[in-house]
């Protein structure tokens, strides 16, 4: 039924053969019996439709042998008079009469221009009865009920819309501005363009320079790591020149390593290696960072995992969450890329239906990387579409399905209850589910990142991490704060904004990158 009624709507306006449309006619009507009185009047012909399929003819459609005319007839859907100011089409000859008898001068009833109806009651028009052509006793007397229809039976209403210029009241054809009648400008002149427009032949273009080869994955992560790294190492070069290790050196290094997001408890494990090592010697700025990357890759290597993905569930259900900006929908996109690209079939589910744009942006994704999409309508309930989506993605034999989600820190009690609803239908359909449930961090963001994971894991049982942004003006010190407190594992890296800039996440790299060394 709803398909037909789509194929109708595409179908509007297009020629069929009479006995072609009877079924679909009866099937209109059943619809519109199902449409709420509202919904019905939208898709109710109205007057000023231009032409209307026989289907939507609420006079009653043709019967399946209905002649041309007859079918005809049943189409004349005319404008009332009173609309006729909502047209915007009130014949010139109209107003030109009105303005005649108002001045009494008028000699000749105006003709109506075809396709355009009488006036009614309480038009100034009325009673001159004046829209056939030829003399007044031609006229037909226009009625409420009755279509208007000239001499010959023809309905007035549905012959073309064209002007009867001839016929106007004191106009001639020769009064009617024309390019022509304008003068020899409308031949000759140059056209004259709108501002940002030349004419002229094309002008050579430049020619393409050549694009600056893109960075590896690790230098856009040293890149973005390089404010953390070179002010940590700049600081503790300058900290040790000619000074030998005792406690105050180590207490202000330690200071240095906690201002740099990395924690107290990573802090004092570089500070604690360094003094069993060199204390009492002399200490070069090189010496700390080699300690300090083997500490960091210490705290990091045990959660550094791959994501794990279970496929004897059908699918795989991965909720993602985090403050809103922080790179979920764009995550989500490279996962899908990744996933769907090595063989899987991903449905990606727009659960952050508090904002248009996430859904459309979730939508483009799906479409790049060849994934399932569902979505609602903004403002609709998150729990209900995935719970929708979940179901859709087990019919579909989806291998997994990704769900994005708001990330509204601003109204918490709300975001809360929200993601809680979620994961308690999702839970429904399979109490494992959702079997991965990831947060994104922006590593731009500091210290504020280890609050976020706190609320998080609370409210949503978050059981991965995905840093994003660590191409950036990163402070990617927090992810071992994090990583140390929270011993959640660390899947990937977003290292920019492409679809390939997910890495999976490696604990000696970052590390390095960190310290200022190379890979
Ligand atoms: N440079 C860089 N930009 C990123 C990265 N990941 C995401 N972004 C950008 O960060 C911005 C926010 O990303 P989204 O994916 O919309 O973030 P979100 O968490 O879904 O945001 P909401 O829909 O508002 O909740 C976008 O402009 C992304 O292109 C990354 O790894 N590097």
């Amino acid at each position: 039924m709803a398909l037909s009624f789509i194929k109708k709507v595409f179908t509007f306006g297009k020629e069929k053969p009479a006995e072609e449309q009877a079924p679909e006619a009866a099937e209109t009507k059943a619809l519109e019996a199902e449409l709420e009185p509202h919904s019905r009047e939208e898709h109710l012909p109205r007057a000023s439709d231009p032409a209307l399929p026989e289907e939507m003819d609420t006079a009653g459609g043709p019967a399946a042998d209905a002649s041309e005319t007859s079918a005809k007839e049943n189409l004349t859907i005319l404008p009332a008079a009173d609309q006729i100011g909502d047209l915007g089409v009130i014949p010139l000859s109209l107003l030109e009469a009105e303005a005649e008898q108002e001045a009494g001068e008028i000699k000749t009833p105006p003709s109506v221009p075809a396709g355009h109806p009488p006036h009614k009651g309480g038009d100034p028009l009325e009673g001159e009865a004046a829209f056939s052509e030829g003399s007044a006793a031609e006229v037909v007397e226009a009625s409420e009920a009755e279509p208007v229809t000239s001499e010959s039976g023809k309905d007035i209403a549905a012959q073309p819309l064209t002007p009867h210029v001839g016929e106007m009241s004191g106009g001639t054809e020769e009064n009617i501005p024309s390019p022509e009648a304008d003068g020899e400008h409308a031949s000759e002149a140059e056209p004259v363009l709108p501002k940002g427009f030349a004419t002229g032949p094309k002008v050579a273009e430049p020619e393409p320079i050549a694009l600056t080869p893109k960075l590896s994955w690790f230098q856009r992560l040293r890149a973005g790591l390089a404010r953390t790294s070179s002010q940590l190492t700049g600081q503790i070069s300058a900290l040790f020149t000619k000074r030998k290790l005792d406690d105050d050196t180590l207490q202000d290094l330690e200071d240095l390593l906690i201002q740099a997001d990395l924690g107290l408890e990573t802090a004092m494990r570089v500070t604690g290696t360094l003094a069993s090592e060199r204390y009492g010697k002399d200490v070069t700025g090189e010496d700390v960072s080699r300690i300090m990357a083997f500490e960091i890759a210490k705290v990091l290597k045990p959660v550094a995992k791959p994501l794990q993905l279970d496929l004897s569930h059908k699918p795989h259900v991965i909720l993602v969450v985090g403050v809103n900006g922080t790179g979920k929908t764009t995550t989500i996109g490279k996962l899908a890329s990744k996933l769907s690209g090595a063989g899987l079939k991903v449905m990606v589910a727009a659960g952050d239906t508090f904002r248009a744009a996430a859904i459309e942006q979730l939508k483009i994704w799906a479409d790049r990387t060849k994934s399932e999409f569902i979505g609602t309508k903004l403002g609709a309930d998150a729990a209900g579409l995935a719970y929708d989506a979940f179901e859709q993605a087990r019919a579909k034999k989806c291998d997994v399905l990704i769900i994005d989600t708001a990330g509204r820190l601003q109204n918490k009690a709300e975001l809360m209850a929200e993601l809680e609803k979620i994961v308690r239908v999702l839970g429904k359909l399979d109490p494992d589910a959702p079997h991965t449930v990831l947060q994104t961090l922006d590593a731009t963001t500091g210290q504020n990142a280890l609050n976020q994971v706190e609320i998080f894991r609370n409210v949503a049982g978050v059981n991965g991490l995905i840093m994003t942004k660590l191409d950036g003006t990163a402070r990617g010190g927090i992810l071992v704060a994090i990583s140390a407190k929270h011993k959640l594992p660390v899947y990937f890296i977003g290292v920019g904004e492409g679809v390939d800039d997910l890495e999976p996440f490696e604990a000696e790299d970052f590390a390095h990158a960190i310290a200022g060394l190379g890979q």
